[in-house]
């Protein structure tokens, strides 16, 4: 029984980063681990994947034969995996049979996952035919936190994502340690983590007349998102240990590794499993991710700033 993390999130959010850290990370450990890109926009790669779609389909031969544009020519690639799962089936098979943890390095085009049917009847035959157990690892951007508007956007993203993908689920914002760079947050980090109390998100949006007309649907979104409770974050930092610790804890449980592993099902035993997840709490994590990447200036200048001396 395979475990793994399906890694997804728009363009730029982190994947390929993630993918790269989190890997790392479990060889660290002494787990053995495989990363699957699935992505054939994917062009200059981190790491070395051990099964890479850009060897059935080539998306820059895809564009120029059938004359697409890069998310037509995605469009064609994820069919034409759709219709050649023999061959991912075939690939993956070593990789099952020595027990390695599948990382898969998913395509971030939005449609791919709300407009066409390919990506989920992929992620489908994976985990309900091929019965991997995978958890969907959605990255989205921390610098979406610095406006209001911007963040609502991301929470109804990450929310049909969920609600398309049918999986078990871990929303993670991501490069937590860049957005200092990108001015003062209106709230702590748990406000954005937790996802409660989204009214006062609606009261800081201003008061230009957009916002003013848009005022009443942007509340009604917020409490449905509020309603359904379904929506909380986790911050990731990629180079930060205890960030991907956590994140590695919460997949291992939403995809049952875990308790695979407590019932002698896995290659691994509890310890190893357990024993590399995060193990204190979170709120004291939030706390210091708030002190290490949004409190404290980044550097000696910013620091002589902000204690208002002048720069040496
Ligand atoms: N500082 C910092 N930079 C990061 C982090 N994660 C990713 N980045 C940077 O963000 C940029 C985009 O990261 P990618 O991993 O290529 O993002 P992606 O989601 O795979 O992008 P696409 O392949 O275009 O979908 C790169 O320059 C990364 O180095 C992080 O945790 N901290």
């Amino acid at each position: 029984m395979p475990f793994g993390q399906f890694i997804i999130g728009p363009p730029g959010s982190g994947k390929t980063t993630y993918a790269n850290g989190m890997s790392q990370y479990l060889a660290c450990i002494g787990r053995k681990v495989a990363i699957i890109n699935l992505d054939p926009a994917n062009d200059l790669l981190p790491y070395k994947p051990d099964v890479d779609i850009s060897d059935l389909v080539d998306l820059q031969t895809v564009m120029q034969e059938m004359n697409l544009g890069p998310n037509g020519g995605l469009v064609y690639c994820m069919d034409y995996l759709e219709q050649n799962m023999d061959w991912l089936q075939a690939a993956l098979e070593p990789l099952e049979k020595g027990g390695a943890y599948c990382l898969f390095d998913l395509p971030g085009q939005a449609e791919l996952f709300m407009m066409h049917d390919n990506l989920k009847h992929i992620i489908d035959t994976i985990t309900q035919k091929w019965h991997y157990r995978l958890t969907a690892v959605h990255l989205v951007d921390a610098h979406l936190c610095t406006d209001a508007s911007k963040f609502i956007s991301c929470l109804m993203m990450s929310l049909s994502t969920m609600l398309h993908l049918e999986l078990p689920h871990i929303n993670v914002l991501s490069k937590i340690d860049l957005v200092r760079q990108y001015g003062k947050l209106d709230f702590n980090l748990d406000f954005y983590l937790e996802v409660q109390n989204l009214k006062y998100l609606v009261r800081t949006m201003g008061e230009s007349p957009f916002n003013k007309r848009y005022r009443k649907l942007s509340q009604a979104l917020c409490e449905l998102v509020e309603d359904m409770g379904l929506l909380s974050f986790v911050p990731l930092a990629i180079q930060d240990k205890q960030a991907v610790q956590h994140v590695l804890g919460l997949a291992d449980k939403a995809n049952g590794a875990v308790y695979a592993s407590l019932a002698g099902h896995s290659p691994y035993p509890p310890e190893l499993i357990y024993g590399a997840s995060f193990q204190g709490s979170e709120t004291d994590m939030w706390s210091d991710f708030q002190e290490k990447y949004i409190d404290r200036p980044g550097n000696i200048v910013e620091r002589q700033v902000e204690q208002g001396q002048p720069p040496e």
